[in-house]
């Protein structure tokens, strides 16, 4: 057989027949999924219903358990979920040379590419993404697809707008569940009395092609989210999975119509710890590609401290993460990566 050669292009990863050494992971039995028999935990993250009445209880106790949590009734329409996912799939079933051209620039994280966290692994990742983190995409969109240009901004903003609406509702909820209010985080407060956004965002289109060798591979490495939460919206194929410190990795099975959502690094500042980030990652498979839309949630920009929320903290307990605007944390997070969060706490908290 004829030797693969190492230039590979994410773009045409779905036509190999056999994986590149460069895409071989040597997965452990710390890797290993938790078995569906286990009777000791309970199985995946809950499915919360948001118009249920306990919802903030709810909420607060997947937040502390898992960290994670799908939601159904969440009020974003299955057409917008359909929409956004046939525009990702017709932009990753583009030939490759073609996707290369709205390639992200080396300073930017806008655009197409492999994922971000790929510099801190030395294997390669199976999976392409393209994110959307400014206007830039525009310009993509316009060369693209001149004819759908106007359709196609259209969904992207329509999806911005809702995740957005949702994703304060969530904020509100879980922060109910810790017994304080947005209007507590200085900075988001401002935001919302001048109308202005609480925290960046940007959404990741993902695509996970066939895999040759799937238990070989890895989609998506171990990584938490920079971010307040990020909203999932993962197409009717499994692949995300959730860590959990008892069982180890867990699957999330895809519910129909439910989203995903992840607590991100910014929550587990704020909440001094409370609600933990969650370390997630995303399997591949070799029958089906699979598409996964994230909506991430960050932070404030420009040189906003943020901070762990002194009502958590309480007058008696120490903070344990020292103020950090969210440009600077992005920075040591792109330099230490899963050590980011120890990288910032305080050695000796005091009161
Ligand atoms: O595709 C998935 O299931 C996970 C995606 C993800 O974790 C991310 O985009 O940060
Ligand atoms: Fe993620």
């Amino acid at each position: 057989m004829p030797s693969i050669t190492e230039e590979v292009s994410i773009g045409d990863l779905g036509s190999l027949q056999t994986l590149p050494e460069s895409f071989t992971w040597k997965l452990t039995g710390a890797d290993s999924v938790l078995s569906p028999s286990s009777e000791t935990v309970e199985e995946s993250i809950p499915l919360i219903d948001l118009s249920d009445p306990d919802v903030t209880t709810l909420l607060g106790n997947a937040c502390k358990t898992w960290g994670a949590f799908q939601i159904a009734n969440h009020g974003i329409s299955q057409k917008l979920l359909d929409d956004i996912e046939s525009l990702s799939k017709t932009f990753f079933d583009m030939p490759s040379e073609k996707k290369l051209e709205a390639a992200s620039s080396d300073k930017g994280v806008s655009g197409y590419g492999e994922p971000r966290i790929s510099l801190f692994f030395k294997k390669k990742m199976w999976s392409e993404g393209f994110t959307i983190a400014d206007g830039s995409y525009r310009n993509h969109f316009l060369s693209l697809w001149p004819h759908d240009f106007t359709k196609y901004c259209g969904i992207i903003e329509e999806y911005e707008g809702e995740m957005e609406k949702l994703a304060s509702r969530l904020l509100c909820c879980i922060l109910g569940s810790l017994g304080v209010t947005v209007d507590d985080i200085e900075w988001a407060y401002k935001a919302k009395n001048s109308g202005s956004k609480v925290g960046r965002r940007a959404i990741r289109l993902n695509h996970y092609p066939v895999c040759p060798e799937p238990e070989r591979a890895i989609g998506l490495a171990a990584h938490t989210d920079s971010t307040i939460l990020t909203i999932l919206h993962q197409s009717n194929m499994g692949g995300l999975q959730v860590f959990r410190e008892e069982c180890g990795w867990v699957t999330v099975e895809p519910v129909p119509g439910a989203l995903v959502v992840n607590i991100g690094d910014l929550f587990h500042i704020l909440s001094n710890g409370k609600i933990p980030s969650v370390i997630h990652r995303a399997r591949v498979n070799h029958n089906r590609s699979r598409i996964s839309i994230a909506y991430l949630w960050g932070g404030p920009a420009g040189d906003v401290e943020i901070r762990p929320i002194s009502k958590i903290v309480g007058p008696v307990g120490p903070s344990l993460y020292r103020p950090i605007t969210w440009n600077e944390y992005l920075r040591i997070k792109y330099q230490v990566f899963d050590k980011a969060l120890d990288a910032i706490r305080v050695v000796n908290p005091t009161n």
